[in-house]
C-alpha cells in the first residue's frame, strides 16, 4: 500500500515528504485532515499537530522524524555516518530558517515592513557579507560550495540526500516570494533548485495534479 500523509490542503511541511516518497518512486496517498478531529485525535496526533504519516506498520507524527524515517527507508541519509550528521545539521538548519518564514507568512502576512526586514537578515548577501555570513540564505549557498563532491548538485556527498530535499523546499519557497531579487542574489541556490526539480519522480511528481496548489494571493501554502 502507498504511504499516506494526512495533512491540511497546502503544501507546507508535507511538501518534502512528497518529494521524499516521489524520487524513492513510490506513490503516495494524501489524505486531508479536518483541524477539530486532528485536536480531538490525541492517540495519532500525539502533538495536536500535523502532518501524520501512514506506511504499513508506521504511523508517525512530527515532520523532521518522518522526514528521516523516509530518508532511511529510502536511502536519502548518506553513505557514512559522518555524511549522516551532515544530513542531520541541514535538516536542523532548515528548520530554523523555515520557522522564520512561517512567521513572516502566517503572522506578518507577508506586509511590505517585515518583508523587507526579513529580506535584509535572512536572504540579501551584502548584508550577510557585512555581518561576516550571517543569513540563512548564504548559509546554505556556502554548504552547497563546499561540497566539492556535489558539484553544486548536492549539498552533502555525491548523492541525492533529504537535506538536498528540504533546500529545494525552502528554496522554492523563499522563490515564490522573491522572485527575480533571488535569483540575482543566488544563483547557485537557483541552478541546485532546478537540478532538483528535474529528477526522476520528482520531475513527474511536481508536474502531476498530486501537487496541491500553491494558496497564490497571499503566497502561503
Ligand atoms: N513540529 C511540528 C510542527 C507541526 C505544525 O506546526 N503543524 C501545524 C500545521 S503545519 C499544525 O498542525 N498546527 C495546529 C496546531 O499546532 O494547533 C512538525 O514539524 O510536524
Amino acid at each position: 500500500m502507498a504511504p499516506k500523509i494526512v495533512y491540511f490542503p497546502v503544501r507546507g511541511r508535507a511538501e518534502v515528504m512528497k518529494l521524499a516518497i516521489a524520487y524513492g518512486g513510490e506513490d503516495f496517498e494524501l489524505e486531508l485532515v479536518n483541524y477539530e478531529d486532528m485536536k480531538k485525535d490525541t492517540d495519532a496526533y500525539k502533538f495536536g499537530q500535523c502532518p501524520r504519516l501512514i506506511d504499513g506498520d508506521v504511523d508517525m507524527v512530527q515532520s523532521n522524524a518522518i522526514c528521516r524515517y523516509l530518508a532511511r527507508k529510502y536511502g536519502l541519509y548518506g553513505k557514512s555516518d559522518a555524511e549522516t550528521n551532515a544530513v542531520d545539521e541541514i535538516l536542523e538548519g532548515v528548520e530554523s530558517l523555515r520557522t522564520k518564514y512561517l512567521t513572516l507568512v502566517y503572522q506578518d502576512k507577508l506586509a511590505d515592513e517585515p518583508k523587507a526586514a526579513y529580506w535584509k537578515t535572512h536572504c540579501d548577501p551584502e548584508s550577510a557579507a557585512a555581518r561576516n555570513g550571517g543569513a540563512h540564505l548564504a548559509y546554505l549557498s556556502r554548504l552547497l560550495k563546499r561540497n566539492s563532491a556535489g558539484g553544486g548538485k548536492a549539498l552533502v556527498g555525491s548523492d541525492v540526500t533529504m537535506a538536498d530535499l528540504q533546500v529545494f523546499d525552502i528554496v522554492d519557497l523563499h522563490a515564490r516570494i522573491f522572485g527575480d531579487e533571488l535569483k540575482a542574489a543566488y544563483p547557485d541556490l537557483i541552478a541546485f533548485h532546478e537540478h532538483i526539480a528535474g529528477l526522476p519522480g520528482i520531475k513527474e511528481y511536481l508536474a502531476s495534479p498530486k501537487r496541491v496548489a500553491a494558496v497564490n494571493g497571499n503566497n502561503l501554502g
